[in-house]
């Protein structure tokens, strides 16, 4: 299996990893050299800890050996799969897929990782409907078990088969939704992180104790606002705007603490300062 991944980010870093340790043939993109760098070492990082515990099959050197990084979109040329985890913008990623649609063999499937945009808007773009889809995995990408699958209007039923297995293949658990805001993931975990971002705002608590609560009193791994950090504040965002455009109800307004951290460059861990800082 030849296997593409757009964007050397955290996601995009943690799937070329799990479909590398599956054993397929990797391709990496991302728009400079250092951001494969630093996605390089992510994934060198991650490996070491998960040969350490006994949890890798073969070597970090063998598993990263299967990975090319690139700053070329041509290389995805000869690519069975091609999953995007670039920013999740909807007008960047059409651009992308309009021009990967040129790019990768007719046989090929594109998919996107993207937590919210619809993905019959993106199928479209890609000009290869039938041969699109949505591959959502969860972060962090190597522990997590679920990839949601999403088909959007015209996905064929032998793109959502391959898409499956390929899921599979890398150890992951596949399971369908339809292609609504948020699909089921996000609509339903976002409200619950914009909640715990208004709380802040209006002084329920602060953010160590509504993170105590939430882990304490309902034995979630992570409170709310350490979980918006590692998401990223800036894809919360994105996601709440897509849920409130999407679904036209006000019981998805991003917290305007949300908008204004964002505003003020506090993405959470990956700019060093969010709700907590790192
Ligand atoms: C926004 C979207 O579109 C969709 C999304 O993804 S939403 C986000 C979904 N993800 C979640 O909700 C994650 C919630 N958190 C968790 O499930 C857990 O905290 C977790 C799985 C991340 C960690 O589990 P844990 O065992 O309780 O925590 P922790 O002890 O810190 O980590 C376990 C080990 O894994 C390691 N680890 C963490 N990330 C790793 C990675 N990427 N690769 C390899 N090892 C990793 C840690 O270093 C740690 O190692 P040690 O035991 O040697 O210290
Ligand atoms: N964070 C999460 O928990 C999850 C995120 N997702 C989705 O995955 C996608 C990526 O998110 P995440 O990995 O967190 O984001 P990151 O910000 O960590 O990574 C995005 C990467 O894509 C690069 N990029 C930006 N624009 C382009 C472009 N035009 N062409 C190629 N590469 C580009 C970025 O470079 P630069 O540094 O220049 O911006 C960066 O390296 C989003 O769609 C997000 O919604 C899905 C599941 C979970």
């Amino acid at each position: 299996m030849n296997f593409g991944v757009i964007g050397a980010g955290q996601m995009g870093g943690g799937i070329a990893q799990v479909a590398a340790q599956s054993g397929f043939s990797v391709v990496v993109q991302d728009v400079k050299q250092e951001f494969l760098d630093r996605g390089r070492a992510v994934i060198e990082k991650s490996l070491a800890k998960l040969h350490e515990k006994g949890r890798l099959t073969g070597t970090p050197e063998e598993v990263l050996g299967r990975i090319r990084f690139t700053t070329e979109l041509a290389d995805f040329a000869d690519c069975d799969i091609v999953v995007e985890a670039i920013v999740e913008n909807e007008a960047i990623k059409a651009q992308l897929f309009r021009q990967l649609g040129e790019i990768v063999k007719p046989g090929g499937i594109l998919a996107s990782n993207t937590s919210s945009i619809p993905i019959t808007s993106l199928a479209t773009a890609s000009g290869r409907p039938e041969r699109f889809i949505g591959m959502h995995f969860m972060n962090p990408v190597p522990l997590m078990q679920l990839v949601e699958v999403i088909r959007g209007y015209s996905t064929s039923d032998e793109t959502a088969q391959r898409v499956t297995e390929a899921a599979r293949a890398m150890g992951k658990t596949p399971v369908e939704c339809n292609d609504f805001p948020g699909f089921v993931s996000n609509r339903i975990l976002m409200p619950m992180l914009n909640e715990a971002i208004q709380c802040v705002m209006e002084g329920v608590a602060e953010p160590e104790a509504i993170d105590q609560i939430m882990k304490l009193g309902m034995n979630h791994p992570m409170g709310p606002l350490t979980l918006a950090d590692f998401i990223g504040l800036d894809t919360c965002l994105a996601i709440m705007e897509v849920l409130h455009q999407g679904l036209g109800d006000d019981k998805y307004r991003p917290s305007p603490l949300l908008r204004k951290m964002v505003q003020a460059g506090l993405l959470g861990r990956k700019s060093g300062r969010g709700f907590y800082s790192y």
